[in-house]
Protein backbone atom coordinates (compact mmCIF):
# COMPACT_ATOMS: atom_id res chain seq x y z
CA UNK A 1 0.00 0.00 0.00
CA UNK A 2 1.28 3.92 -1.07
CA UNK A 3 2.82 5.62 1.97
CA UNK A 4 0.79 9.08 2.60
CA UNK A 5 1.49 12.16 4.50
CA UNK A 6 -0.90 13.93 5.98
CA UNK A 7 -0.24 17.55 7.12
CA UNK A 8 -2.85 18.96 10.12
CA UNK A 9 -0.79 22.35 10.33
CA UNK A 10 -3.78 24.13 9.26
CA UNK A 11 -5.89 21.94 11.55
CA UNK A 12 -4.77 20.83 14.59
CA UNK A 13 -1.88 22.91 14.06
CA UNK A 14 -4.14 25.76 14.95
CA UNK A 15 -4.78 24.13 18.25
CA UNK A 16 -1.24 25.09 19.19
CA UNK A 17 -1.10 27.96 21.67
CA UNK A 18 0.41 31.35 20.02
CA UNK A 19 -0.23 30.04 16.22
CA UNK A 20 -3.14 31.45 13.97
CA UNK A 21 -3.71 31.93 10.86
CA UNK A 22 -5.97 34.08 7.92
CA UNK A 23 -7.72 32.14 5.39
CA UNK A 24 -4.62 33.88 2.93
CA UNK A 25 -2.05 32.45 5.04
CA UNK A 26 -3.68 29.00 5.09
CA UNK A 27 -3.77 29.52 1.05
CA UNK A 28 0.29 30.33 1.07
CA UNK A 29 1.19 27.19 3.29
CA UNK A 30 -1.17 25.35 1.35
CA UNK A 31 0.32 25.99 -1.71
CA UNK A 32 3.95 25.33 -0.25
CA UNK A 33 3.12 21.64 1.52
CA UNK A 34 1.47 21.15 -2.28
CA UNK A 35 4.64 22.05 -3.84
CA UNK A 36 6.45 19.69 -1.55
CA UNK A 37 4.75 16.77 -2.12
CA UNK A 38 2.36 15.74 0.95
CA UNK A 39 -0.51 13.83 -0.11
CA UNK A 40 -3.39 15.46 2.11
CA UNK A 41 -4.09 19.16 3.55
CA UNK A 42 -6.54 19.52 6.35
CA UNK A 43 -7.45 23.31 5.82
CA UNK A 44 -9.73 23.56 9.34
CA UNK A 45 -12.97 22.86 10.27
CA UNK A 46 -15.67 24.42 8.80
CA UNK A 47 -17.89 24.12 11.27
CA UNK A 48 -16.21 26.24 13.74
CA UNK A 49 -15.46 29.41 12.39
CA UNK A 50 -15.96 31.55 9.51
CA UNK A 51 -12.51 31.97 8.07
CA UNK A 52 -12.21 27.73 8.01
CA UNK A 53 -15.41 28.38 5.87
CA UNK A 54 -13.34 31.30 3.62
CA UNK A 55 -10.24 28.82 3.78
CA UNK A 56 -12.00 26.49 1.86
CA UNK A 57 -13.94 28.69 -0.53
CA UNK A 58 -10.56 29.95 -1.63
CA UNK A 59 -9.09 26.29 -1.97
CA UNK A 60 -11.97 25.37 -4.22
CA UNK A 61 -10.82 27.47 -7.09
CA UNK A 62 -6.92 26.80 -6.62
CA UNK A 63 -5.20 23.68 -8.66
CA UNK A 64 -3.23 21.48 -6.32
CA UNK A 65 -0.89 19.04 -8.22
CA UNK A 66 0.03 16.85 -5.41
CA UNK A 67 -2.03 17.35 -2.31
CA UNK A 68 -5.72 16.46 -1.64
CA UNK A 69 -7.61 19.20 0.55
CA UNK A 70 -9.61 17.36 3.54
CA UNK A 71 -12.21 19.34 5.80
CA UNK A 72 -12.36 18.59 9.05
CA UNK A 73 -15.12 18.15 11.75
CA UNK A 74 -16.69 16.02 14.45
CA UNK A 75 -19.25 12.66 13.94
CA UNK A 76 -22.88 13.68 14.17
CA UNK A 77 -24.30 14.66 17.67
CA UNK A 78 -25.88 12.10 19.59
CA UNK A 79 -30.02 11.47 19.31
CA UNK A 80 -30.20 13.36 15.95
CA UNK A 81 -30.33 12.66 12.31
CA UNK A 82 -27.24 12.89 10.57
CA UNK A 83 -28.35 14.74 7.39
CA UNK A 84 -30.02 17.19 10.11
CA UNK A 85 -26.55 18.08 12.09
CA UNK A 86 -25.78 21.42 11.05
CA UNK A 87 -21.56 21.17 11.70
CA UNK A 88 -22.47 17.63 9.25
CA UNK A 89 -23.74 19.65 6.70
CA UNK A 90 -21.18 22.58 7.15
CA UNK A 91 -18.27 19.75 6.68
CA UNK A 92 -19.98 18.58 3.46
CA UNK A 93 -20.63 22.01 2.21
CA UNK A 94 -16.83 23.00 2.34
CA UNK A 95 -16.79 21.02 -0.56
CA UNK A 96 -13.35 18.85 -0.50
CA UNK A 97 -12.74 15.37 -1.90
CA UNK A 98 -11.92 14.43 1.23
CA UNK A 99 -13.67 14.47 4.56
CA UNK A 100 -11.93 13.22 8.13
CA UNK A 101 -13.98 13.77 11.05
CA UNK A 102 -13.36 12.35 14.61
CA UNK A 103 -15.18 10.17 17.17
CA UNK A 104 -14.92 8.92 19.90
CA UNK A 105 -12.95 5.20 20.60
CA UNK A 106 -12.66 5.84 24.61
CA UNK A 107 -15.36 4.58 26.27
CA UNK A 108 -15.26 6.89 29.29
CA UNK A 109 -15.53 9.68 26.91
CA UNK A 110 -18.56 8.01 25.52
CA UNK A 111 -20.31 7.54 28.79
CA UNK A 112 -18.59 10.91 30.58
CA UNK A 113 -18.43 13.47 27.69
CA UNK A 114 -20.90 12.44 25.06
CA UNK A 115 -22.97 11.22 27.89
CA UNK A 116 -24.30 8.96 25.58
CA UNK A 117 -24.68 5.03 25.28
CA UNK A 118 -21.99 3.09 23.48
CA UNK A 119 -24.33 2.20 20.98
CA UNK A 120 -25.28 5.40 20.02
CA UNK A 121 -21.55 6.23 19.82
CA UNK A 122 -21.19 3.53 17.10
CA UNK A 123 -24.33 4.79 15.38
CA UNK A 124 -22.58 8.21 15.40
CA UNK A 125 -19.36 7.14 13.87
CA UNK A 126 -21.43 4.34 11.00
CA UNK A 127 -24.23 7.22 10.01
CA UNK A 128 -21.21 10.10 9.64
CA UNK A 129 -19.06 7.94 7.69
CA UNK A 130 -21.74 6.34 5.49
CA UNK A 131 -23.39 10.09 4.69
CA UNK A 132 -20.25 11.24 3.83
CA UNK A 133 -19.61 8.48 1.31
CA UNK A 134 -22.80 8.77 -0.17
CA UNK A 135 -21.86 12.23 -0.67
CA UNK A 136 -19.33 11.09 -2.54
CA UNK A 137 -16.47 12.01 -0.65
CA UNK A 138 -13.02 10.08 0.34
CA UNK A 139 -13.55 9.67 4.43
CA UNK A 140 -10.95 9.51 6.40
CA UNK A 141 -11.96 8.39 10.30
CA UNK A 142 -10.48 9.55 13.08
CA UNK A 143 -10.18 7.41 16.03
CA UNK A 144 -9.86 10.00 18.80
CA UNK A 145 -8.11 8.25 22.03
CA UNK A 146 -7.99 4.72 20.27
CA UNK A 147 -4.68 3.94 22.21
CA UNK A 148 -6.17 5.10 25.73
CA UNK A 149 -9.42 3.59 24.97
CA UNK A 150 -7.71 0.33 24.04
CA UNK A 151 -5.95 -0.08 27.14
CA UNK A 152 -8.93 0.31 29.08
CA UNK A 153 -11.05 -1.79 26.87
CA UNK A 154 -9.98 -3.15 23.92
CA UNK A 155 -13.13 -4.67 22.14
CA UNK A 156 -15.37 -1.18 22.40
CA UNK A 157 -12.24 0.10 20.98
CA UNK A 158 -12.20 -2.40 18.14
CA UNK A 159 -15.98 -2.21 17.78
CA UNK A 160 -15.94 1.48 17.21
CA UNK A 161 -13.53 0.64 14.11
CA UNK A 162 -15.88 -1.91 12.91
CA UNK A 163 -18.62 0.98 13.12
CA UNK A 164 -16.55 3.00 10.42
CA UNK A 165 -15.54 0.14 7.91
CA UNK A 166 -19.40 -0.92 7.98
CA UNK A 167 -20.13 2.96 7.09
CA UNK A 168 -17.23 2.55 4.02
CA UNK A 169 -14.14 4.56 5.87
CA UNK A 170 -11.68 4.59 3.66
CA UNK A 171 -8.93 5.31 5.92
CA UNK A 172 -8.62 4.47 10.04
CA UNK A 173 -6.62 6.58 11.48
CA UNK A 174 -5.48 5.92 15.39
CA UNK A 175 -4.95 8.86 17.40
CA UNK A 176 -2.71 9.00 20.40
CA UNK A 177 -4.72 12.24 21.39
CA UNK A 178 -3.32 12.45 25.00
CA UNK A 179 0.29 12.06 23.67
CA UNK A 180 0.98 9.45 26.77
CA UNK A 181 1.85 6.20 25.28
CA UNK A 182 5.01 4.43 24.96
CA UNK A 183 6.59 3.36 21.41
CA UNK A 184 6.28 -0.65 22.49
CA UNK A 185 2.61 -0.10 23.57
CA UNK A 186 1.52 1.69 20.40
CA UNK A 187 3.40 -1.09 17.71
CA UNK A 188 1.77 -3.61 20.00
CA UNK A 189 -2.01 -2.19 19.89
CA UNK A 190 -1.00 -1.54 15.91
CA UNK A 191 -0.31 -5.03 15.15
CA UNK A 192 -3.69 -6.17 17.42
CA UNK A 193 -5.69 -3.63 15.29
CA UNK A 194 -4.22 -5.21 11.76
CA UNK A 195 -5.18 -8.46 12.88
CA UNK A 196 -8.40 -7.79 13.68
CA UNK A 197 -8.92 -5.56 10.50
CA UNK A 198 -6.16 -6.88 7.86
CA UNK A 199 -8.06 -5.41 4.94
CA UNK A 200 -7.94 -1.87 6.13
CA UNK A 201 -5.94 0.91 5.77
CA UNK A 202 -4.26 2.20 9.11
CA UNK A 203 -2.97 5.76 10.01
CA UNK A 204 -1.32 7.29 13.10
CA UNK A 205 -1.83 10.31 14.52
CA UNK A 206 0.00 11.42 17.40
CA UNK A 207 0.37 14.33 19.91
CA UNK A 208 3.50 15.13 22.04
CA UNK A 209 3.68 15.16 25.35
CA UNK A 210 5.46 12.65 26.80
CA UNK A 211 8.19 13.71 23.98
CA UNK A 212 7.72 10.77 21.65
CA UNK A 213 4.91 11.87 19.02
CA UNK A 214 7.69 10.98 16.23
CA UNK A 215 8.60 8.06 18.00
CA UNK A 216 4.79 7.26 18.66
CA UNK A 217 4.69 7.14 14.82
CA UNK A 218 7.62 5.60 13.72
CA UNK A 219 6.38 2.92 15.93
CA UNK A 220 2.93 2.51 14.40
CA UNK A 221 4.51 2.56 10.98
CA UNK A 222 7.24 -0.62 11.68
CA UNK A 223 3.71 -2.17 12.84
CA UNK A 224 1.91 -1.29 9.77
CA UNK A 225 0.61 1.99 9.44
CA UNK A 226 0.86 3.44 5.42
CA UNK A 227 -0.14 7.42 7.08
CA UNK A 228 1.13 9.62 8.88
CA UNK A 229 -0.83 12.53 9.99
CA UNK A 230 1.43 15.77 11.54
CA UNK A 231 2.45 19.01 11.32
CA UNK A 232 5.11 21.41 9.93
CA UNK A 233 8.05 22.23 12.92
CA UNK A 234 5.06 19.99 15.06
CA UNK A 235 3.11 22.93 16.26
CA UNK A 236 -0.47 21.52 17.86
CA UNK A 237 -2.64 21.26 20.99
CA UNK A 238 -0.32 21.69 24.46
CA UNK A 239 3.06 20.45 23.28
CA UNK A 240 2.53 19.89 19.81
CA UNK A 241 1.61 16.94 16.93
CA UNK A 242 3.91 14.84 15.34
CA UNK A 243 6.27 16.80 13.87
CA UNK A 244 6.83 16.27 10.09
CA UNK A 245 9.90 18.07 9.51
CA UNK A 246 11.07 15.41 12.02
CA UNK A 247 9.38 12.46 11.23
CA UNK A 248 9.81 12.78 6.92
CA UNK A 249 13.52 12.70 6.99
CA UNK A 250 13.73 10.09 9.29
CA UNK A 251 11.31 7.81 7.08
CA UNK A 252 13.22 8.81 3.59
CA UNK A 253 16.79 8.92 4.54
CA UNK A 254 16.45 6.17 7.63
CA UNK A 255 13.95 3.72 6.90
CA UNK A 256 13.65 4.08 3.06
CA UNK A 257 10.05 4.84 2.75
CA UNK A 258 10.03 7.78 -0.04
CA UNK A 259 7.68 10.24 1.10
CA UNK A 260 8.74 13.13 -0.57
CA UNK A 261 10.23 13.78 -4.32
CA UNK A 262 12.90 16.58 -2.83
CA UNK A 263 13.98 16.52 0.37
CA UNK A 264 16.49 19.50 0.22
CA UNK A 265 13.22 22.09 0.19
CA UNK A 266 12.38 20.64 3.83
CA UNK A 267 14.48 23.14 5.92
CA UNK A 268 13.03 26.15 3.52
CA UNK A 269 9.47 24.93 3.97
CA UNK A 270 10.00 24.62 7.73
CA UNK A 271 11.10 28.50 8.18
CA UNK A 272 8.67 29.99 5.53
CA UNK A 273 5.47 28.13 8.07
CA UNK A 274 7.31 29.55 11.17
CA UNK A 275 7.99 33.15 8.95
CA UNK A 276 3.98 32.88 7.97
CA UNK A 277 2.81 32.15 11.77
CA UNK A 278 5.13 35.01 12.78
CA UNK A 279 7.05 32.18 15.22
CA UNK A 280 10.56 31.81 15.97
CA UNK A 281 12.71 29.34 14.50
CA UNK A 282 13.50 27.07 16.95
CA UNK A 283 17.18 26.64 16.76
CA UNK A 284 17.47 23.12 17.91
CA UNK A 285 14.60 21.33 15.60
CA UNK A 286 16.28 18.12 14.37
CA UNK A 287 17.12 18.49 10.61
CA UNK A 288 16.10 22.04 9.70
CA UNK A 289 16.98 23.85 13.06
CA UNK A 290 19.90 26.40 12.88
CA UNK A 291 22.10 24.46 15.35
CA UNK A 292 21.12 20.93 13.66
CA UNK A 293 24.45 21.12 12.05
CA UNK A 294 26.74 23.57 13.88
CA UNK A 295 29.84 22.28 16.02
CA UNK A 296 31.17 24.63 18.81
CA UNK A 297 33.57 21.79 20.55
CA UNK A 298 37.13 22.08 18.73
CA UNK A 299 37.49 18.29 18.96
CA UNK A 300 34.35 17.87 16.84
CA UNK A 301 35.25 20.90 14.87
CA UNK A 302 39.05 19.36 13.89
CA UNK A 303 36.97 15.99 13.05
CA UNK A 304 34.43 17.55 10.61
CA UNK A 305 36.47 19.24 9.02
CA UNK A 306 38.01 16.11 8.23
CA UNK A 307 35.47 13.97 7.51
CA UNK A 308 31.87 15.20 8.33
CA UNK A 309 30.20 12.16 9.34
CA UNK A 310 32.16 12.15 12.12
CA UNK A 311 29.72 14.40 13.83
CA UNK A 312 26.78 14.50 11.41
CA UNK A 313 23.84 11.68 11.49
CA UNK A 314 23.16 12.76 8.10
CA UNK A 315 24.91 15.32 4.73
CA UNK A 316 22.69 18.43 5.93
CA UNK A 317 22.37 19.54 2.52
CA UNK A 318 20.14 16.57 1.67
CA UNK A 319 17.28 18.91 3.93
CA UNK A 320 18.40 21.82 2.75
CA UNK A 321 20.63 22.85 5.68
CA UNK A 322 24.08 23.49 6.37
CA UNK A 323 27.30 23.10 8.42
CA UNK A 324 27.82 25.65 10.82
CA UNK A 325 31.39 26.09 13.16
CA UNK A 326 31.17 28.50 16.11
CA UNK A 327 33.59 30.01 18.01
CA UNK A 328 34.12 29.95 21.98
CA UNK A 329 36.14 29.45 24.67
CA UNK A 330 35.70 25.43 24.04
CA UNK A 331 37.15 26.02 20.30
CA UNK A 332 40.09 24.83 19.28
CA UNK A 333 42.30 26.28 16.07
CA UNK A 334 39.91 24.33 13.72
CA UNK A 335 37.38 26.71 14.67
CA UNK A 336 39.30 30.10 14.22
CA UNK A 337 40.34 29.03 10.87
CA UNK A 338 36.76 27.69 9.90
CA UNK A 339 35.31 30.70 11.09
CA UNK A 340 37.89 33.17 9.87
CA UNK A 341 37.84 32.13 6.33
CA UNK A 342 34.62 32.33 6.57
CA UNK A 343 34.39 35.91 7.23
CA UNK A 344 37.22 35.99 4.37
CA UNK A 345 40.69 35.89 5.50
CA UNK A 346 43.10 33.38 4.25
CA UNK A 347 44.72 31.61 7.29
CA UNK A 348 46.24 28.24 6.79
CA UNK A 349 46.76 25.92 9.70
CA UNK A 350 50.06 27.34 11.94
CA UNK A 351 49.67 30.55 10.15
CA UNK A 352 50.67 33.53 12.29
CA UNK A 353 47.97 35.05 14.37
CA UNK A 354 45.88 31.62 14.96
CA UNK A 355 47.11 31.05 18.01
CA UNK A 356 46.75 34.69 19.27
CA UNK A 357 43.38 34.62 18.30
CA UNK A 358 42.46 31.46 19.57
CA UNK A 359 44.43 33.05 23.17
CA UNK A 360 42.32 36.14 22.82
CA UNK A 361 39.20 34.71 22.15
CA UNK A 362 39.60 32.49 25.54
CA UNK A 363 40.91 35.15 27.49
CA UNK A 364 37.65 37.52 26.78
CA UNK A 365 35.01 34.48 26.68
CA UNK A 366 36.41 33.85 30.33
CA UNK A 367 36.09 38.26 30.81
CA UNK A 368 32.35 37.79 29.60
CA UNK A 369 32.48 38.71 25.89
CA UNK A 370 30.28 35.88 23.75
CA UNK A 371 31.68 35.59 20.32
CA UNK A 372 28.86 32.84 18.91
CA UNK A 373 26.60 35.07 17.44
CA UNK A 374 28.98 38.46 17.56
CA UNK A 375 30.70 37.45 13.95
CA UNK A 376 31.13 40.97 13.92
CA UNK A 377 32.92 41.66 16.90
CA UNK A 378 35.17 38.96 16.05
CA UNK A 379 35.98 40.51 12.85
CA UNK A 380 37.24 43.19 14.13
CA UNK A 381 39.61 41.18 16.76
CA UNK A 382 41.18 39.31 14.09
CA UNK A 383 41.70 42.49 11.93
CA UNK A 384 43.49 43.69 15.41
CA UNK A 385 45.54 41.06 15.86
CA UNK A 386 47.02 40.60 11.99
CA UNK A 387 47.32 44.10 12.39
CA UNK A 388 44.21 44.72 9.61
CA UNK A 389 42.47 46.91 11.45
CA UNK A 390 42.46 51.27 10.79
CA UNK A 391 40.65 52.95 13.61
CA UNK A 392 37.92 54.71 11.92
CA UNK A 393 37.56 57.51 14.89
CA UNK A 394 39.59 57.95 18.31
CA UNK A 395 36.87 58.66 21.17
CA UNK A 396 38.13 61.27 23.91
CA UNK A 397 35.08 61.16 26.00
CA UNK A 398 31.28 60.44 26.83
CA UNK A 399 28.93 61.42 28.65
CA UNK A 400 25.00 60.47 29.46
CA UNK A 401 22.57 62.41 31.41
CA UNK A 402 19.04 61.33 32.36
CA UNK A 403 16.58 63.75 33.75
CA UNK A 404 12.60 62.87 35.15
CA UNK A 405 10.42 65.85 35.06
CA UNK A 406 7.26 66.50 37.34
CA UNK A 407 5.42 64.33 38.75
CA UNK A 408 4.07 62.54 35.23
CA UNK A 409 7.83 61.24 35.09
CA UNK A 410 8.27 62.85 31.51
CA UNK A 411 12.08 61.55 30.95
CA UNK A 412 14.80 62.56 28.94
CA UNK A 413 17.86 60.98 28.03
CA UNK A 414 21.06 62.95 26.47
CA UNK A 415 24.45 61.79 25.33
CA UNK A 416 27.78 63.94 24.82
CA UNK A 417 30.35 63.03 22.55
CA UNK A 418 34.21 64.04 22.06
CA UNK A 419 36.26 62.74 19.56
CA UNK A 420 38.99 62.83 16.78
CA UNK A 421 38.41 61.81 13.62
CA UNK A 422 40.68 62.08 10.45
CA UNK A 423 42.51 65.18 12.87
CA UNK A 424 39.60 66.87 13.62
CA UNK A 425 38.37 67.31 17.10
CA UNK A 426 34.41 66.69 17.16
CA UNK A 427 32.02 67.11 19.77
CA UNK A 428 28.05 66.50 19.26
CA UNK A 429 25.34 66.09 21.88
CA UNK A 430 22.06 64.44 20.96
CA UNK A 431 18.76 63.53 22.90
CA UNK A 432 17.39 60.06 22.83
CA UNK A 433 14.46 57.79 24.47
CA UNK A 434 17.06 56.16 26.64
CA UNK A 435 20.99 57.00 27.13
CA UNK A 436 21.46 54.07 24.88
CA UNK A 437 19.66 55.61 21.97
CA UNK A 438 21.00 58.96 23.00
CA UNK A 439 24.68 57.66 22.33
CA UNK A 440 23.57 55.71 19.16
CA UNK A 441 22.11 59.42 17.85
CA UNK A 442 25.50 61.22 18.84
CA UNK A 443 27.99 58.81 17.33
CA UNK A 444 25.96 59.05 13.97
CA UNK A 445 25.53 62.58 14.25
CA UNK A 446 29.27 62.54 14.83
CA UNK A 447 30.19 60.69 11.54
CA UNK A 448 27.41 61.21 9.45
CA UNK A 449 29.49 63.98 7.27
CA UNK A 450 32.46 61.73 7.01
CA UNK A 451 30.71 58.50 6.43
CA UNK A 452 26.65 59.21 4.99
CA UNK A 453 26.73 55.21 4.34
CA UNK A 454 25.96 55.11 8.24
CA UNK A 455 22.62 56.35 7.73
CA UNK A 456 21.38 52.04 6.34
CA UNK A 457 22.43 51.05 9.67
CA UNK A 458 19.68 50.16 11.69
CA UNK A 459 19.77 48.34 14.63
CA UNK A 460 16.78 45.47 15.13
CA UNK A 461 18.07 43.66 18.22
CA UNK A 462 19.55 43.94 21.58
CA UNK A 463 19.90 41.59 24.29
CA UNK A 464 21.25 42.38 27.72
CA UNK A 465 22.65 39.71 30.20
CA UNK A 466 23.75 39.72 33.34
CA UNK A 467 26.72 37.49 33.98
CA UNK A 468 27.54 37.10 37.67
CA UNK A 469 24.01 37.07 39.19
CA UNK A 470 25.12 36.96 42.40
CA UNK A 471 26.53 40.33 42.08
CA UNK A 472 23.28 42.15 41.66
CA UNK A 473 23.35 45.48 40.43
CA UNK A 474 26.88 45.68 40.48
CA UNK A 475 27.44 42.27 38.45
CA UNK A 476 29.25 42.22 34.81
CA UNK A 477 26.67 43.21 31.71
CA UNK A 478 27.01 41.45 28.31
CA UNK A 479 25.31 43.37 25.64
CA UNK A 480 24.63 41.69 22.34
CA UNK A 481 23.39 43.80 19.27
CA UNK A 482 22.03 42.78 15.81
CA UNK A 483 22.73 45.44 13.37
CA UNK A 484 21.48 45.52 9.57
CA UNK A 485 21.92 47.20 6.11
CA UNK A 486 18.88 46.07 4.75
CA UNK A 487 21.02 43.64 2.87
CA UNK A 488 22.68 41.35 5.64
CA UNK A 489 22.85 41.68 9.33
CA UNK A 490 25.16 41.33 12.09
CA UNK A 491 26.28 41.25 15.49
CA UNK A 492 28.68 42.79 18.30
CA UNK A 493 29.42 42.28 21.66
CA UNK A 494 30.00 44.65 24.68
CA UNK A 495 31.12 43.77 28.26
CA UNK A 496 31.55 45.86 31.08
CA UNK A 497 30.06 46.27 35.02
CA UNK A 498 28.60 49.16 33.58
CA UNK A 499 25.67 48.70 30.80
CA UNK A 500 25.84 51.59 29.19
CA UNK A 501 29.68 50.99 28.65
CA UNK A 502 28.87 47.60 27.36
CA UNK A 503 26.24 49.12 25.36
CA UNK A 504 28.75 51.77 23.63
CA UNK A 505 31.07 48.86 22.69
CA UNK A 506 28.55 46.84 20.88
CA UNK A 507 27.30 49.86 19.47
CA UNK A 508 30.89 50.93 18.55
CA UNK A 509 31.65 47.83 17.31
CA UNK A 510 28.80 47.22 14.67
CA UNK A 511 29.26 50.58 13.19
CA UNK A 512 32.93 50.32 12.95
CA UNK A 513 32.40 46.79 11.38
CA UNK A 514 30.33 48.30 8.88
CA UNK A 515 32.64 51.29 7.69
CA UNK A 516 36.22 48.83 8.09
CA UNK A 517 34.22 46.61 5.75
CA UNK A 518 32.85 49.20 3.24
CA UNK A 519 36.83 50.48 3.00
CA UNK A 520 38.36 46.82 2.37
CA UNK A 521 35.25 46.37 -0.54
C1 LIG B 1 -8.80 15.74 19.39
C2 LIG B 1 -9.08 16.95 18.61
O1 LIG B 1 -8.20 17.71 18.41
S1 LIG B 1 -10.62 17.17 18.03
C3 LIG B 1 -10.62 18.83 17.47
C4 LIG B 1 -10.79 19.82 18.57
N1 LIG B 1 -10.84 21.15 17.99
C5 LIG B 1 -11.68 22.08 18.36
O2 LIG B 1 -12.48 21.91 19.27
C6 LIG B 1 -11.59 23.38 17.62
C7 LIG B 1 -12.88 23.78 16.95
N2 LIG B 1 -14.02 23.75 17.85
C8 LIG B 1 -15.02 24.69 17.86
O3 LIG B 1 -15.00 25.66 17.12
C9 LIG B 1 -16.18 24.47 18.78
O4 LIG B 1 -15.78 23.67 19.90
C10 LIG B 1 -17.35 23.77 18.02
C11 LIG B 1 -17.95 24.77 17.03
C12 LIG B 1 -16.88 22.53 17.27
C13 LIG B 1 -18.43 23.29 18.99
O5 LIG B 1 -18.81 24.41 19.81
P1 LIG B 1 -20.11 24.27 20.79
O6 LIG B 1 -21.24 23.80 19.99
O7 LIG B 1 -20.19 25.53 21.53
O8 LIG B 1 -19.72 23.03 21.75
P2 LIG B 1 -18.53 22.90 22.79
O9 LIG B 1 -17.24 23.06 22.06
O10 LIG B 1 -18.72 23.76 23.98
O11 LIG B 1 -18.69 21.38 23.26
C14 LIG B 1 -18.49 20.31 22.38
C15 LIG B 1 -19.77 19.49 22.23
O12 LIG B 1 -19.53 18.54 21.18
C16 LIG B 1 -19.66 17.22 21.71
N3 LIG B 1 -18.68 16.38 21.05
C17 LIG B 1 -17.37 16.31 21.29
N4 LIG B 1 -16.80 15.44 20.47
C18 LIG B 1 -17.77 14.96 19.67
C19 LIG B 1 -17.81 14.00 18.64
N5 LIG B 1 -16.71 13.37 18.21
N6 LIG B 1 -18.98 13.75 18.04
C20 LIG B 1 -20.11 14.40 18.43
N7 LIG B 1 -20.15 15.30 19.41
C21 LIG B 1 -18.97 15.58 20.03
C22 LIG B 1 -19.43 17.37 23.21
O13 LIG B 1 -20.02 16.32 23.95
C23 LIG B 1 -20.10 18.71 23.48
O14 LIG B 1 -21.51 18.50 23.54
P3 LIG B 1 -22.45 19.10 24.75
O15 LIG B 1 -22.55 20.55 24.40
O16 LIG B 1 -23.68 18.37 24.59
O17 LIG B 1 -21.69 18.86 26.01
C1 LIG C 1 -8.26 13.88 15.95
C2 LIG C 1 -7.19 14.49 16.72
O1 LIG C 1 -6.74 15.56 16.42
C3 LIG C 1 -6.68 13.77 17.88
O2 LIG C 1 -7.27 12.78 18.28
O3 LIG C 1 -5.66 14.20 18.43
Amino acid sequence: MKFSLYDTTLRDGTQGEGVNFSSLDKLRIAHQLDEFGVHYIEGGWPGSNPKDIEFFNLAKNETFKTSKIAAFGSTRRAGIAVHEDPQVLTLLAADTPVVTFYGKSWLMHVTEVLRTTPDENRAMIRDTVRFCKEAGREVIYDAEHFFDGYKDEPEYALSTLAAALEGGADMLVLCETNGGCLPDEIADIVSKVRERFPDAAIGIHTHDDGGLGVANALAAIRAGATQVQGTINGYGERTGNCNLTTIIPNLQLKMGIEVVPDLTKLTELSKYVDDVANLPHFPRAPFVGSSAFSHKGGTHVNAVQKLSRSYEHIPPATVGNHQVVLVSDLSGQDNILHKANELGFKLARGAPGVKGILDAVKQRENEGYEYETADASFELLIRKILGEYTPTFDLLEYHTTHRTHGVRGFETCEATIKMDMNGQRVYTVEEGDGPVNALDQALRKALITVYPEIAQITLCDYKVRIIDSKSGSAAKTRVLIESTDGVTHWGTVGVSFNIIDASWEALVDSIDYFLNRHKSA
